[in-house]
């Protein structure tokens, strides 16, 4: 395409525009080549239909070659039961590995039995549960389960919340749905589709998801990301969490509202002149400047140019004045009217009746006032008036000491508001971020960027400043959010939907709860129903579909924690070769966990990182530390136990040979 000759620079664009297209479309083709077929659904009336994971038509055939999963044609794929058969005979699975068709699995819908041809295996799903864990996740359009897949392909266009257990596909249904918005919303998605994720740890572990599905356009992010900055230091849960809080979002706008000309008059020198304008000219330039609903940085340059034609109404009327007083001095010591003079004299040249020249007419206002806007003077005048802001200083400015603090956030307590003053010169942490974000809307407005559709996966972490920046970047409130309060971590403040999305949305969202685990077996969920019950009394437990082995229970001496559980490492390994090990400890122990030895078999997870992560099997060292390590630890917890499809071993650090060693 490249090596076409195009002469315009029109022609070039065109063929750069096309070849973009081109280049597009092979990489979805590329991207979605694993397994790009996976199922055919044979009609009761003779008809079959194959399913993959993109669409493909071949010349003028009425039926496609190949039905994409999105496409209506293909929900009887995913919905059809003995039940409710929707037209179908028999459902089939086809598992297909580099280009080969590894495995057929069929099930007859219509209560017919089997006919020739039928191959009535092992279902898909086990399968694809029982598969060792590769540390990426894998797409699920294969085995979409009809609960799930009634969300993914729901018309509804506005907030979906996806609520279950751990392992009840939750970000299966985000990551589909996100792809499915781009199949069927086309509007939604030229605008873009986001998924937010808690960590960069997380975002790799979804990352081919997508792409995987022939989805390459959407940006997948956290919040720092989002906002372009890098944060440098952690803080204290009680700062983050007080940051956390809506009230810092009122402090700010509080703050930003004290820097525009809150009272008082307005000097500049202008040339020779100093003109003073009254508080009224310039609370008339302030409520012009707000009233556009402008932010702060451009509402300046509003308030400015108001101010400039108060200072140059002040300026013609000076003249006005000062042309008439020549005008009267003259006349009282000469005797004379200068302008019947004047115009005397104009007959007498020949010129008749000429109008005497009004001094306003002579005064250049437009030329003034371009001056006036270039003037240093006036320039300085108005800085300190309404300053210019950056995100930067505006949050530095609220956080730099007590009393702004005490100005700005008074429904804060005296020792809460000096946990949150800090150094100019301080690295931004993660909870700054929203206060930044905050910032640069009130100063400069909206971001950039915004989508047409927003995925937010364990969205229970989400403070009400995170939220506000989610908000921002979705104006048509078009979003799958996915997440569950069990599992919320400490700077978690709201412990429901509604509290987390009221004051954005009101009730307009739409809640569906998954209630199946996928991930976990039943003995591994057992082992979690007392904490279940702790830490969300009353709350259902999510109901498993497979068995598998009990949990192991270890104790380990103080000294030999990284020992024991190398060894238990090593005989997970050489019982499971191929299987991906995980160790999870409280964020304090990993450094003594990791040994090398410990490396050689797992990833060791710090707790606060483990959300929405899977492993084959897990080692949980020090479970009573990470439920003590911080507040809410015991949701840590929950989440630390429930990361395995396979086995879970717990090894609990005895406190009696603490005391001797
Ligand atoms: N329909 C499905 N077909 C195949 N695998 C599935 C299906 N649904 C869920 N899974 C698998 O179950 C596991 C758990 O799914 P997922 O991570 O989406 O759950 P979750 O609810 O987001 O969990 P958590 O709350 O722990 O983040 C994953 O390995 C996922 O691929």
């Amino acid at each position: 395409m490249l090596r076409s000759s195009a002469d315009s620079a029109g022609e070039v664009y065109a063929r750069d525009v096309a070849a973009e297209r081109l280049a597009g479309q092979v990489r979805r083709l590329e991207g979605a080549g694993e397994g790009l077929a996976f199922g055919r659904v044979d009609g009761a009336d003779g008809t079959a239909l194959h399913i993959g994971r993109l669409g493909l038509h071949l010349g003028d055939r009425d039926l496609p070659l190949l039905v994409d999963w999105r496409a209506d044609a293909a929900r009887p794929f995913y919905e059809a039961t003995t039940v409710h058969p929707m037209g179908l005979r028999r459902r089939r699975h086809l598992r297909v590995e580099d280009r080969a068709v590894r495995a057929v699995s069929d099930e007859l819908l219509d209560g017919s039995s089997a006919a020739v041809g039928d191959i009535v295996g092992d279902g898909p799903l086990a399968e694809a549960l029982e598969a060792h864990r590769t540390g990426r996740m894998r797409a699920a359009v294969a085995t979409l389960q009809a609960e799930q897949d009634t969300i993914v392909r729901s018309p509804h266009r506005g907030v979906t919340v996806v609520q279950g257990g751990p392992g009840t596909g939750k970000t299966v249904v985000a990551l589909h749905r996100a792809a499915y918005v781009l199949y069927a919303f086309p509007g939604v998605a030229a605008r873009g589709v986001l998924v937010l994720g808690p960590n960069a740890r997380f975002l790799d572990y979804v990352s081919q998801v997508l792409p995987s599905l022939g989805e390459n356009d959407v940006l997948l992010a956290t919040c720092p990301e989002l906002a372009a900055v890098e944060p440098a230091a952690v803080e204290s849960l009680v700062v983050a969490r007080l940051k956390g809080s809506s009230a810092l979002a009122e402090a700010l706008a509080g703050l930003v509202r004290s820097l525009q000309a809150p009272v008082g008059g307005f000097a500049v020198r202008v040339g020779q002149q100093s003109v003073r304008l009254e508080s009224v000219d310039v609370a008339a330039a302030r409520e012009a400047a707000l009233a556009g609903g402008l932010a702060h940085n451009r509402a300046r340059e509003v308030f400015k140019e108001h101010l400039i034609g108060a200072v140059t109404d002040a300026l013609e009327r000076d003249a006005v004045e000062a042309l008439e007083h020549i005008d009267a001095d003259i006349a009282e010591s000469t005797g004379m009217d200068l302008d019947a003079a004047a115009a005397a004299d104009l007959r007498a040249l020949g010129f008749d009746d000429a109008p005497a020249p009004d001094p306003a007419e002579v005064f250049d206002a437009d030329a003034v006032r371009a001056d006036l806007s270039g003037d240093a003077h006036v320039e300085r005048a108005v800085e300190s008036l309404w300053p210019r802001l950056t995100p930067a200083v505006v949050v530095r400015t609220l956080l730099a000491d007590a009393r702004t603090l005490a100005r700005h956030l008074p429904s804060l307590a005296d020792d809460e508001r000096s946990w949150l003053v800090r150094s100019p010169d301080a690295p931004w942490t993660d909870a700054d971020v929203p206060l930044l974000d905050e910032a640069a809307a009130l100063v400069d407005g909206l971001p950039d960027q915004s989508f047409g559709h927003v995925v937010v996966d364990e969205a229970q972490e989400l403070t009400a400043m995170q939220w506000r920046m989610v908000m921002r970047r979705c104006p048509a409130r078009s979003m799958t959010l996915v997440g569950d309060f069990a599992q919320a971590g400490p700077a978690t403040a709201a412990s429901d939907w509604s509290q987390a999305l009221g004051p954005h949305l009101g009730s307009r969202f739409s809640l569906h709860t998954l209630t199946v685990s996928y991930r976990t077996t039943q003995e591994i969920l057992a082992v979690t129903h007392r904490l279940l019950a702790r830490i969300a009394p009353g709350r259902t437990p999510s109901r498993p579909i497979r068995h598998g082995e009990s949990p192991r229970h270890l104790t380990a001496c103080p000294h030999s924690v990284a020992t024991t559980v190398a060894g238990e490492l090593r005989a997970q390994a050489e019982a499971h070769p191929g299987d991906l090990l995980a160790v999870i400890c409280a964020d304090d122990l990993v450094e003594e966990v990791a040994s090398a030895d410990v490396a050689r078999w797992a990833r060791v997870v710090p707790a606060s990182e483990s959300r929405g992560l899977e492993f084959d099997a897990i080692v949980v060292v020090a479970p009573e530390e990470i439920a003590a390590a911080r507040p809410g630890g015991e949701r840590d917890l929950y989440v630390a136990l429930t990361r395995a499809t396979k086995r879970l071993c717990t090894i609990t650090v005895s406190t009696a040979s603490q005391h001797t060693s």
